[in-house]
């Protein structure tokens, strides 16, 4: 079973405008609410793509209930732990470009903690758990850690997709796989990263650290693909992009979903392009019929055995 976890959940609020200007009444030209957060994303298009799955994570207050309605009615499986505040609201600017404001999220106290530590201990060996997003304000750094040293000792299998400090402690603890972008990768190693060689150094340096499986993420510029019998580059499918919000989830999503499909790692890296490239090319997340037209347009080359 694949179960993912999203600590700040988020109730996104799309904005569309033709124009942005500070100081000033901007009138929406379309608005939109959809249930968010990077592991609520990861469970919805691993749904979409005819995968079951089961979405922790802390929730509370209206945008709470308005997230696990939603997640019910696409048939996800929730098991969050109520928290007293509300669920943040992250609003996303779709003007000439992009922006995005993301909330702080509610207090979660000890007891809460130890409520999402004790459904961990429930899982089995070879299950999965997608740690995925940033941590609330009111959580300890450690936080991370303690659920995947939980999880590690169970025998699960764990997917780690976020940033700064909690990316770089959860590396220690050898996750199952982990998807950078470029700028993330850089930030773990404390440098700029401007080159496929210098992303080819990190990423196998992530593997030589005890991470399974890793994806570098480079927007419209292709993917990199680590593991320790492999580093595969991959180009993106050509389109317009409507959406890059979900995008890198959508990827992880597509990973795990034809990974637990029994499919070859590279044909798994090849689906999570297509589940990216889909989601940046529709309003919402991808549907598994946009995922499968462009499996077909992503040229994968193999870059040398990892030596
Ligand atoms: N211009 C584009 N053309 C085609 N595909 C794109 C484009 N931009 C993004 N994508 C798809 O989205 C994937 C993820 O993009 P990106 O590297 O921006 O991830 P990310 O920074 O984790 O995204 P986010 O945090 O916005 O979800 C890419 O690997 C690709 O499949
Ligand atoms: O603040 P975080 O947890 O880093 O990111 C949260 C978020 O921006 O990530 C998702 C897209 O990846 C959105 O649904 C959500 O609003």
């Amino acid at each position: 079973m694949i179960y993912t976890c999203t600590l700040n959940p988020s109730v996104d609020y799309v904005v569309e405008l033709t124009d942005f200007h500070f100081g000033e009444l901007n009138r929406a030209t379309k608005t939109a609410f959809f249930p968010g957060g990077k592991g609520i994303n990861v469970s919805r298009v691993l749904k979409r793509l005819g995968v079951d799955n089961t979405a922790f994570g802390f929730i509370g207050g209206f945008t709470g209930n308005f997230i696990t309605d939603a997640l019910k009615k696409e048939q996800i499986h929730c098991d969050f732990v109520e928290v007293d505040g509300d669920t943040r609201i992250n609003i996303k600017l779709k003007a000439s470009i992009e922006t995005e404001i993301n909330g702080q999220g509610p207090l979660v106290s000890d007891k809460d903690q130890q409520q999402l530590i004790d459904r961990i201990e429930r899982l089995q060996e070879g299950d999965f758990l997608v740690l995925a997003g940033s941590l609330p304000p009111s959580l300890p750094a450690h936080f991370y850690i303690t659920m995947m040293e939980t999880a590690k000792k169970k025998g699960v299998h764990v997917v780690v997709d976020t940033s700064g400090d909690a990316l770089k402690q959860a590396i220690a603890n050898k996750p199952f796989l982990v998807k950078p972008n470029q700028f993330e990768l850089g930030e773990l190693f404390e440098t700029t990263i401007r080159s496929h060689e210098e992303i080819i150094t990190y990423g196998k340096k992530l593997i030589e650290d005890g991470v399974e499986h890793v994806i570098v993420s480079l927007a419209g510029d292709g993917a990199f693909f680590f593991h320790k019998d492999m580093t595969l580059f991959a180009t993106v499918p050509k389109g317009v992009v409507k959406n890059s919000v979900g995008a890198g989830d959508s990827m992880v999503a597509g990973f795990l979903a034809a990974y637990v499909n029994g499919k070859s790692l590279e044909e798994a890296f090849r689906y999570s392009v297509a589940a990216g490239s889909a989601t940046a090319f529709s309003e919402d997340l991808c549907t598994k019929v946009k995922v499968e037209q462009l499996l077909n347009e992503i040229t994968i080359t193999r870059m040398g055995d990892f030596a």
